[in-house]
């Protein structure tokens, strides 16, 4: 896929001295979902924030499109939809009103089809007639995506789609977010939930004091990173790990009644059946397994901690 977004040692330092991003460079590809993860503070926003043009960068380059961002600027902000963290729209205004409304802003000819289609992929459809006041707050949500789409952008950033709603709401935003990638929308989104980068991202970008320490695919990264752990519990209690266990590699639980191994998954030899017949050569048994993989939470702090 060619890319769609180009950044090139992009920096940013504020006037107030603080520099929020150090020399970052991304490409990211048509039609892929990028998860931007990074504790508060990082430069997520600062990111998007120059990407969209609302922020002037330091130093470095950033092309939407093949448009440079500043000399080219009205060509690359009609590529970008941006759907901000705070909920901010004309609370009287009618649905399908508000999205037609901005979809002018870009200068471009009312289009009424487009913004059916659009409310109908967001199941506004029925509620267009509806005052946002009215709707429910997974409804905002929605229309403030479908004002951001309203322009027909290639590539659509959301600043925290989820944060502060509820488990049934996540997941309904990740359904929309899903199906615009379907309908070939290239999504950036910034999140402090790692399960939400876990299930819905094709690449995660790490973002740490301003420098971007990794930005990989998320099959690879959990591959690479990811350690499995294999608890074996006992039948009896040990006061101590058995003569001839390797202490590095075995540890003892601390109530004595599992073995700990860590491994590594990819492994060609895991070492997991010499283990296991080493425990029933010392007369031990068994009384069941268990595996552990560690999640995204275990990479992502690893990683952050590590660097810092
Ligand atoms: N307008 C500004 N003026 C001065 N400093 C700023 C400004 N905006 C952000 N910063 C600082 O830049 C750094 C990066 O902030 P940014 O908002 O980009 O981080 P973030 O990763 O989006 O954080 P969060 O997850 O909390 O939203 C922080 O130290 C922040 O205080």
């Amino acid at each position: 896929m060619p890319n769609i977004i180009e950044i090139d040692h992009l920096s940013k330092a504020y006037a107030s001295g603080t520099k929020a991003l150090d020399d970052v460079s991304l490409d990211i590809r048509e039609g892929e979902i990028i998860a931007l993860l990074g504790p508060n503070g990082a430069g997520k926003t600062t990111l998007i924030s120059i990407i969209c043009g609302l922020v002037v960068p330091t130093g470095g380059t950033v092309r939407v499109g093949g448009f440079d961002i500043r000399t080219d600027y009205r060509k690359a902000r009609k590529l970008i939809g941006l759907v901000p963290q705070e909920i901010a729209i004309e609370p009287f205004e009618k649905v399908a009103n508000t999205v037609a409304f901005t979809r002018g802003l870009y200068g471009e000819k009312p289009d009424p089809a487009y913004i059916e289609q659009v409310l109908r992929s967001l199941s506004l459809w029925e509620k267009r007639d509806a005052k946002t006041i009215e709707l429910s707050g997974g409804m905002k949500r929605r229309v403030l995506i479908a004002k951001a789409l309203a322009h027909r952008p290639k590539v659509l950033f959301l600043d925290e789609p989820t944060a502060g709603v509820d488990v049934a709401l996540r997941r309904e935003m990740w359904q929309v977010v899903r199906q615009l990638r379907a309908d070939g929308v290239t999504i950036i989104l910034t999140t402090h939930y790692l399960e939400e980068a876990e299930e819905m991202a094709d690449r995660i970008g790490v973002i740490n004091r301003g420098k971007l320490l990794l930005c990989r695919d998320k099959t690879d990264l959990m591959g690479e990173f990811g350690r499995k752990q294999l608890t074996i519990e006992l039948d009896e209690k040990l006061d101590a790990l058995p003569e001839g266990l390797d202490p590095k590699q075995v540890q003892l639980s601390g109530d004595g009644l599992s073995l700990v191994y860590e491994y590594d998954a990819h492994a060609e030899r895991t070492g997991i059946a010499r283990l296991l017949g080493d425990v029933a050569a010392r007369g031990i048994t068994v009384r069941d397994v268990a595996t552990h993989q560690s999640s995204l939470e275990d990479i992502f702090l690893n990683l952050v901690e590590e660097k810092a």
